[in-house]
């Protein structure tokens, strides 16, 4: 996602600090992205080349999409330098990273889903959820998520479905989840096409009613990283707005995007 981010701020104009982190301390230093060479620093500098980044560029917004298991230690990081920040990386303890930037009071950004009609199909589940609250009750649910064999996580998007699910009155234990991460099954079974195993998310969720005469199908499938790279550049240049005209709220999500008009 960091290089797909990368080449969509080029794409869009946007300058790019020439700056990245890998979680390896020793990675080939430089990349090239568009005209800008890109140095890529390990783990044991982080906080020097943040906190310089931070002095040499002010207008700054850093964009998080790493593993589940920093993401509490880099929002830590970037809300102690005052550096606002997308967070696309999914997982982490989410009720700390709040409370990390609202302690700091920094200014994030944070989806585990930035492609902005998955975020609009998400906001629809949500708002149909609290209208017709148990108009699915009795009825059966199946889930599947499929992912690049890379992706440690459970689908955070899938869970954000199934919330609004629940409260459709379908009770789900997530333990059930389909979760596919062997490239010969979402080949065969889930009908990936060959050239995306190494970056897609499909999503299938099935509600059955109680004496399976009425059936619901849902289905999300993205194939390749741009919807997302797009979405963050949109989210970048929302919160760089926000930064400066010194909004109050702080935190927001891509549904704060979206009803700014970058729907499109
Ligand atoms: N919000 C959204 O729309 C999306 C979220 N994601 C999430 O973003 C995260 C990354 O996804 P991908 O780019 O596909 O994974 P990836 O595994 O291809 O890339 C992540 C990279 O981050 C590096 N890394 C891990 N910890 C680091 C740290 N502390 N500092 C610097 N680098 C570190 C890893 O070495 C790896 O090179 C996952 O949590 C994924 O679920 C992915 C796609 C879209
Ligand atoms: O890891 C991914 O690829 C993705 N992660 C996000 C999630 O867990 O919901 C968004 C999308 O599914 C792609």
């Amino acid at each position: 996602m960091g290089l797909s981010v990368a080449e969509a701020a080029v794409r869009r104009g946007l300058h790019l600090v020439p700056v990245s982190f890998s979680s390896r301390e020793k990675v080939k230093t430089t990349i090239q992205v568009g005209q800008t060479d890109i140095r890529i620093y390990g783990p044991s500098a982080r906080e020097d080349v943040l906190s310089s980044v931070a002095d040499e560029f002010p207008d700054v917004i850093v964009v998080d999409y790493t593993a589940p298991d920093s993401v509490n230690s880099n929002a830590e990081l970037y809300c102690k330098l005052g550096l606002p920040f997308v967070m696309g990386t999914t997982g982490g303890n989410q009720q700390l990273l709040y409370k990390s930037v609202q302690d700091s009071k920094n200014y994030a950004l944070i989806s585990p889903q930035m492609g902005k009609q998955v975020v609009a199909f998400l906001a629809i589940m949500r708002i149909f959820a609290e209208q017709f609250p148990g108009a699915f009750s009795g009825y059966h649910l199946e889930v599947l998520e499929s992912h690049q064999a890379s992706k440690k996580d459970t689908s955070g998007t899938a869970k954000d479905v199934i919330a609004s699910f629940e409260k459709l009155g379908v009770p789900y234990d997530m333990n059930r989840m389909v979760k596919i991460r062997d490239p010969d099954q979402q080949l065969e079974m889930v009908g990936v096409p060959k050239e995306h195993i190494e970056g897609h998310a499909f999503h299938l969720y099935h509600l059955t009613s109680p004496d399976d005469s009425v059936s619901f199908e849902f289905q999300h499938n993205v194939c390749g990283r741009s919807i997302y790279a797009e979405g963050t550049i949109d989210a970048a240049i929302f919160l760089h707005r926000k930064v400066q005209s010194k909004d109050s709220k702080r935190i927001y999500d891509m549904e704060d995007v979206l009803r700014e008009g970058y729907m499109r």
